[in-house]
């Protein structure tokens, strides 16, 4: 069975010298969430924006503000994020010892608490802290960069994880890759929350609308 899905555009993939306009762009393309990646250059090899930045952009989001945090340690930084606007804020599994404090401290903070695991982490990860947990990010590329190919054993991973949820109310996320051509395959395996950034702004602004609306499509198995 498929899930509505949820099409979150990654604005990694957007321009920098921009970013509130590719905001508002995507809220009028028909986006339903704005996926933020924050990068360290330590946790990951790229360094993107912070706190600062994601309360800049949040006027000009419609919805939800899903913070991606790659950045190691985190759990100092879970206030400003918050304070920042973000709805969700999502910590990676490897960035530290203590995640299940993190995402105690994630909602304490207000807001949903999203887990991420890389490619190499296994299932066996996450199956204790579902309790903590509202949304999990599953990485189908190794994090840090936009653009790169979607990584095919995670399929598994994704439709393993559905089958752990069961009917808990967590989302299901997946983060790398997505794009026609896998989007029905990640929607089958039980991916409800499809994070999108090459594939919603190739073609530019005039391209989005048409973009968000055939990856929903494909996602959905209805003919773009
Ligand atoms: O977190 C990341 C990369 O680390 C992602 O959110 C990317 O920004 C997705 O980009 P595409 O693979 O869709 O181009
Ligand atoms: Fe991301």
């Amino acid at each position: 069975m498929t899930h509505a899905v949820t099409i979150a555009p990654s604005i990694l993939s957007g321009d920098f010298a921009a970013l509130g306009g590719e905001c508002r762009a995507l809220a009028e393309a028909g986006a339903d969430w704005v996926h933020v990646d924050v990068m360290d250059g330590h946790f990951v090899p790229n360094l993107t924006f912070g706190p600062q930045m994601c309360a800049a952009l949040r006027p000009h989001i419609q919805g939800t503000m899903d913070v991606h945090l790659m950045i190691a340690p985190v759990d100092a930084y879970i206030g400003a994020f918050a304070q920042a606007g973000a709805d969700v804020i999502t910590a990676h599994h490897e960035a530290g010892p203590h995640i299940h404090r993190t995402l105690q401290a994630i909602r304490a903070a207000g807001c949903k608490a999203g887990l991420a695991v890389n490619p190499g982490t296994g299932i066996d990860a996450v199956a204790h802290l579902l309790d903590e947990v509202d949304l999990l990010c599953v990485m189908t590329v190794n994090p840090g960069f936009g653009g790169q190919s979607l990584i095919p054993a995670m399929l598994d991973k994704v439709r393993a994880l559905r089958a752990l949820i069961a009917d808990r109310p967590i989302r299901l996320q997946v983060d790398g890759g997505v794009s026609l051509k896998t989007a029905r395959s990640l929607a089958q395996a039980g991916a409800d929350v499809m994070v999108a950034g090459s594939a919603v702004f190739q073609g530019g602004p005039e391209a989005y609308g048409r973009n968000i609306r055939a990856l929903r499509e494909a996602a959905q198995g209805v003919m773009a």
